[in-house]
């Protein structure tokens, strides 16, 4: 199996199973920079990005969204001077999929 920042999303429906505990954790192991959070009860992957200013966290900011437009696939991301925090997470299932492992490791590929 190629590495995570190798693959591509792949199409998911709303029936479409969260990851495993197990699955979680293993796929962890390569994003040793993101922290598994909750958010509206949803759990999600989040990192925070940091630059020296805003235009290079803008700048970074846009490859990834273009990245997510790429794949069909979209973060939260929230810009501020120095700052860029990217949260994965898949709306369509309330939760993570292999999908956000995915992009977490396509966005940790940009930075
Ligand atoms: C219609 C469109 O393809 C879907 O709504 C896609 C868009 N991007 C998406 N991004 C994320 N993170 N989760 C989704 O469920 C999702 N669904």
């Amino acid at each position: 199996m190629p590495e995570l920042s190798q693959q591509s999303c792949t199409a998911c429906s709303a029936d479409a199973p969260k990851v495993t505990a197990a699955e979680k954790q293993a796929l962890m192991e390569s994003l040793p920079q993101w922290e598994l959070v909750v958010l509206d009860g949803e759990e999600q992957l989040k990192r925070v990005f940091t630059f020296k200013n805003f235009a290079q966290a803008q700048a970074f900011t846009n490859q990834v969204a273009d990245l997510a437009e790429a794949e069909g696939h979209h973060p939260a991301i929230l810009l501020e001077w120095g700052k860029a925090t990217v949260r994965w997470w898949t709306h369509k299932i309330g939760g993570l999929h292999k999908n956000d492992f995915i992009m977490a490791a396509r966005t940790d590929a940009l930075y």
